[in-house]
């Protein structure tokens, strides 16, 4: 992957200094944790940040004031929407609203449909960073049985695309799926991203497997642990993530290579 802080700083002598827009609304203390995260990569990386807070009782109209006013500024490059939103904000409404060339997460319906028509342009940072890791550490795909367990916009259905266009035959399982230890047992790869600490087991992973642990979940005792039984699981898989420090990360280098992506315009 390309040296982004060379990158950025050959960017800052032809005048432009990369700038990312956050839009957080509410007191969500994860949300909160992630974008500090982002900030301090950012500033090590000469990014800029816009952050605009809105409170838990914002309206979707006050939500959408706001991207409108963010996708005319020409200064910034990329705009993203922390997740999750209040009950009262329609989380697709919000999506559809960001411009699509500046639709950093990639989760913009055009984006996403780029993702599945096999032509991607901007991707969603948490399956980007998954295949990311997939490509370092050689991990092969084509051929191989991928399952995804969660389907949701963030995880789940684009990574499902990200893996058919690698060649991986695909299964997505989800709550409503019947016998999934049965179809786990049949993964080559498995991506956990069910929201549920602990949720996978050894004796549900095929021998040799690589195991992506999506998850990232706090106990009582404040611990964060993922979806997969991690001492269980490594004893079984020949490559597993950890979390944290895992999957988690990856998001952000990701979104951080994006930003770049965006502000020099290329697709
Ligand atoms: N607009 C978006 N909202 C959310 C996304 C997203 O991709 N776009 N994903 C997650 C949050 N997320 C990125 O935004 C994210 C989650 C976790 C981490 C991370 O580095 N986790 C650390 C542990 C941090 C901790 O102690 O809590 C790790 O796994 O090691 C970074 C980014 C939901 N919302």
């Amino acid at each position: 992957m390309a040296d982004l802080t060379l990158e950025v700083a050959q960017l800052k002598q032809q005048g432009v200094v990369p700038c990312l827009a956050v839009v957080i609304v509410g007191d969500d203390p994860a949300s909160h944790v992630y974008l500090r995260s982002k900030q301090r990569r950012a500033k090590k990386l000469g990014i800029r940040v816009l952050v605009k807070a809105l409170a838990e009782t914002a309206t979707e109209a006050a939500v959408l004031k706001v991207l409108a006013e963010l996708n005319q500024d020409p200064k910034i490059n990329a705009i993203l929407v922390e997740m999750p939103l209040p009950k009262q904000i329609n989380q697709q409404h919000i999506l559809e609203a960001i411009n699509p060339a500046k639709d950093v997460d990639g989760f913009h319906p055009i984006n996403l449909g780029q993702l599945f028509a096999g032509t991607p342009r901007n991707i969603p940072n948490t399956p980007y960073g998954v295949m990311k890791l997939l490509a370092h550490y050689q991990i092969p795909l084509a051929g191989k049985n991928a399952v995804v367990i969660g389907r949701s916009v963030i995880v789940g259905r684009p990574m499902a695309a990200l893996l058919m266009n690698q060649n991986a035959t695909v299964t997505v399982a989800h709550s409503y799926t019947t016998n999934l230890s049965a179809l786990t047992k049949q993964a080559d790869v498995l991506v956990v991203a069910a929201g549920k600490a602990n949720f996978i087991h050894g004796d549900a992973i095929k021998p040799g497997a690589t195991v992506i642990d999506v998850g990232m979940n706090r106990t009582a005792a404040g611990k964060l642990v993922g979806d997969v039984s991690y001492q269980e699981a490594s004893q079984v898989a020949s490559a597993i993530t950890p979390v944290p420090g895992g999957v988690g990360p990856m998001t952000i280098t990701m979104l951080m290579y994006q930003i770049v992506k965006l502000t020099k315009g290329v697709a």
